[in-house]
């Protein structure tokens, strides 16, 4: 079937549509047909070796030999129409979250520039076992090399994070209750040293209450924003335990020391208002919008340049990071004590013997 002009004139709009450039090849070809297609076989006089562009162009065109108006005009369209279904097919691909494989206890994405850490156990809270701790570690590690701008990390179903699971303290290995406590001090160690080292900023989205080690952690986050849903608690003088994730260090200076002896010595809970006042948290936002809202914003913040980002957040953790490296691996040995101690073995007998809620 013969292509008529107004297809003709429909493809030539449809490639000034075109929001990727189609290359150098791609550009030739649709030069040299429309050239064929509406002036018929190429006919001037060949140009200079030197001028390139002129010579590529006249190549081309040249190259069709006495293809026929029609047909040329034929090529056009179907050009221009591979052109733009490819696009739009890679653009479908594109909006689609490349979702890692291999983790059991996560959900990582990379989408719009933004690595996605979702803690994946919504029906025990996405409360933390070994392999999680494990898991984030790997995820921190990919994320840091990756093409995304900023990371995110956030928890599925209606708690952001139930802090520790206690049952990493119930499966005692042969090694005995010693062991148990140095690998878990071991482990603990170089899951905190991976917040403080991670070079990107790194965004807590806290989209509901939040419990130990995930509270601490977030004086180790560039931003923390939060659902009016969310609740702060490190319960750990009642679990017989001490505080981690650099929060001795942090939280005081964040809040003062008053107010971070209230949380981390007394257990007291906090409103997501609370840990906004106290400068936990960046910002709250009301639970019916929050999502919509913070990937709005967190959008945005993924489109300014990586490197500039990066080498911002790295002057401004720099500066700390032996002190927070050397408070970590005190947390880490007083941890190790504590979870040898009565007060601890006790506490978590008693969640799981009374299932008593904090
Ligand atoms: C190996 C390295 C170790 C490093 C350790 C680093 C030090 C970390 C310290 C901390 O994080 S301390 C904080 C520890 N967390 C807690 O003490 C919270 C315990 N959980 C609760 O108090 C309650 O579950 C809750 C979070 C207040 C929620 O209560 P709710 O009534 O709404 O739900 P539940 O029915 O209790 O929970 C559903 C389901 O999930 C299980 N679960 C929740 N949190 C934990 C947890 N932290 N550990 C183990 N399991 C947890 C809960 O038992 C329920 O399970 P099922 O009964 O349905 O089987």
């Amino acid at each position: 079937m013969r292509v008529s002009q107004e297809d003709f004139e429909k493809a030539k709009d449809q490639l000034k549509l075109l929001k990727e450039d189609p290359g150098n090849e791609e550009k030739l070809k649709l030069y040299a047909l429309f050239k064929q297609a509406t002036e018929g076989p190429c006919s001037s006089p060949k140009p200079g070796m030197l001028d390139f562009v002129k010579k590529a162009k006249w190549d081309a065109w040249s190259s069709l030999g006495s293809l026929s108006k029609d047909s040329a005009r034929q090529k056009y369209v179907d050009l221009v129409s591979s052109l733009v279904s490819s696009e739009s097919s890679s653009q479908v691909k594109d909006t689609t979250p490349d979702s890692k494989h291999g983790y059991e206890t996560l959900q990582v994405t990379t989408t719009d520039h933004i690595t996605k850490i979702m803690l994946n156990r919504p029906e025990k809270k996405n409360a933390i076992t070994t392999q999680m701790y494990k898991e984030i570690i790997q995820a921190l590690e990919e994320a840091a090399k990756d093409d995304s701008v900023i990371t995110v990390i956030t928890g599925n179903g209606d708690y952001y994070c139930s802090g520790n699971d206690l049952n990493n303290f119930t499966n005692i290995p042969s090694g005995g209750i010693e062991k148990m406590a140095k690998d878990g001090a071991v482990l603990l160690e170089n899951f905190v040293k991976h917040f403080i080292d991670f070079p990107k900023p790194l965004i807590a989205v806290v989209n509901g209450p939040a419990v130990g080690i995930s509270v601490t952690l977030l004086g180790l986050f560039d931003i923390v924003y939060a659902t009016d849903r969310a609740t702060f608690h490190t319960p750990f003088s009642e679990l017989g335990q001490s505080p981690e994730g650099c929060s001795s260090y942090m939280f005081p200076k964040i809040m003062g020391l008053s107010k971070a002896n209230e949380m981390l010595l007394f257990n007291k809970k906090l409103t997501a208002g609370e840990a906004y006042a106290q400068g936990l948290v960046t910002e709250v936002f009301p639970d019916r919008t929050f999502e919509k809202e913070v990937w709005i914003r967190l959008k945005a913040y993924a489109n300014l340049p990586k490197n500039s980002l990066a080498l911002s957040k790295q002057l401004i953790r720099g500066v700390e990071k032996e002190k927070l490296h050397a408070v970590n691996c005190q947390e880490c040995e007083r941890l190790r004590e504590r979870w040898l101690s009565d007060e601890c073995l006790n506490a978590v007998m008693s969640f799981f013997g009374k299932k008593s809620k904090l």
